[in-house]
């Protein structure tokens, strides 16, 4: 029987990796000359903002076509050196001293990158993680010690630990990602040794990653990031702080909204759920579900439509339900336990990095009431409980 085309066969064609996933390889370190002045600006961020300099700098920027920047990389280089200087830009007096206007001398080339790229103009998951490091010794590697990131916020190493240890996890996870047409071809051909095989492949980097996320207790320290950090990842939607968005000089009349950071945007999470058919709820009635769905908007068109390819590939869940392969049913199970383990780990991280130092910081300053947004994350999301029915609806989907 002539194979069914399976529809994933080739992962090129959504840029995705089979070493690295999602991660974008060797990303780019320079521009071509004319965009220097974004690389210099976005390279000293962090003593720019330190000494109030930033918004100054950027008004001096030349004006720039975006017509020299040629091909993929560049174009993810050029958005996430101009995704830094924005959020710095916006966010450099804190929040005491917000700006509502982005200058039209980066509104205008940021947003016509992010257009071309089809992301949004503002930094995203897929700029600060998946395109934001380069190994020391290039022939060295891909371990902490032999990388860094090309771009850092203030705090230290704090970005830098943030960002390749969320990097890092994705790499742990990559694996998976390149058996997923595999086991779409072993359901095609209803071929269940091929599929506990690949399913096996599934649970084990899944326990890597989980296993990777426990470097970010040795290289990110909690208060950078909750007091300092987490501020520069802030965006502006749901924002009480910028409620009618951020105006885009030159390129809107009316300002817009967008969101702040989240790993919601990574893919290879969201990944997982599709492959293993966890649905966390109804896009209309669930608010979790909403958001992972509104998140996709925020990553790079290819790696969304692989995961619309994934969810409306061939069901692994209905074909092991309708299996008699006890099996098949365990190893299905050890890949959501896994999922599962990895969520509950992640909570922690945020009860340690987040909320301990949230109440920590309420306590100390006195303070009567909590500013409606300290209890978002980074995606502006109300973030425990968010977290939480994630987790729970990963749990439901045990056999
Ligand atoms: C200091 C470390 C971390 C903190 C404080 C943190 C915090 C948060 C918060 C507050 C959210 C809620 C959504 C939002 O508002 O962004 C979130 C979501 C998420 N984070 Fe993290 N995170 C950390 C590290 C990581 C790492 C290393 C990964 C691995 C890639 C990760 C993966 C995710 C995912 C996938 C979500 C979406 C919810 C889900 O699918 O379970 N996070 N994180
Ligand atoms: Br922009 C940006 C987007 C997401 C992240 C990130 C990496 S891991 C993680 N959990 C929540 C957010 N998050 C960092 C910067």
């Amino acid at each position: 029987m002539a194979l069914l085309m399976n529809p994933l066969s080739n992962l090129e064609t959504y840029d995705i990796s089979e070493d690295l996933g999602f991660i974008l390889e060797d990303p780019l370190e320079e521009l071509p000359d004319p965009y220097q002045p974004w690389i210099r600006l976005a390279k000293n961020l962090p003593s720019l903002i330190d000494d109030q300099q930033l918004r100054d700098e950027v008004k001096k920027l030349p004006e720039l076509s975006i017509c020299h920047l040629q091909g993929h990389k560049e174009l993810r280089l050029a958005h996430l050196a101009l995704g830094c200087i924005t959020m710095g830009y916006v966010w450099e007096g804190g929040d005491k001293d917000v700006t509502q206007v982005l200058p039209r001398i980066i509104a205008v080339p940021f947003c016509e990158i992010s257009k071309k790229l089809g992301l949004p103009p503002i930094m995203v998951y897929a700029d600060c993680v998946l395109a934001n490091w380069k190994k020391k010794d290039p022939s060295g590697p891909m371990t902490y010690d032999n990388m860094e990131t090309l771009f850092a916020f203030p705090g230290g190493d704090c970005s830098k630990g943030f960002f390749l240890v969320s990097l890092l996890v994705e790499r742990a996870a990559a694996s998976a990602v390149k058996v997923i047409p595999d086991i779409f071809d072993a359901i095609i051909n209803k071929n269940c040794n091929v599929l506990k095989e690949g399913l096996r492949t599934v649970s084990s980097s899944l326990r890597e990653a989980e296993q990777t996320f426990h470097l970010v207790h040795e290289y990110v320290d909690p208060i950078d990031f909750f007091k300092i950090l987490r501020i520069y990842l802030s965006g502006w939607k749901g924002n009480s702080l910028l409620p009618e968005g951020l105006k885009y000089e030159g390129v809107w009349n009316n300002p817009r909204k967008f969101s702040g950071g989240s790993a919601a945007q990574s893919s290879i999470i969201q990944c997982f759920d599709a492959l293993l058919g966890i649905q966390h709820g109804s896009v209309h009635e669930n608010s979790s579900a909403q958001f992972l769905q509104e998140m996709r908007d925020y990553m790079p068109p290819s790696h969304k439509a692989f995961l619309e390819a994934v969810a409306s590939g061939p069901s692994v869940r209905e074909f092991i339900l309708s299996s008699k392969d006890a099996d098949l049913k365990k190893i299905y199970d050890e890949c959501v336990r896994a999922l599962v383990d990895l969520r509950n780990y992640h909570l922690k991280v945020v009860a340690k990095y987040i909320i301990i130092p949230s109440s920590q910081l309420k306590n100390n300053a006195n303070r009567k009431e909590v500013k409606e947004d300290e209890e978002k994350g980074t995606g502006g999301t109300d973030l425990m409980s968010f977290l939480k029915s994630v987790r729970d609806t990963t749990k439901k989907a045990c056999l």
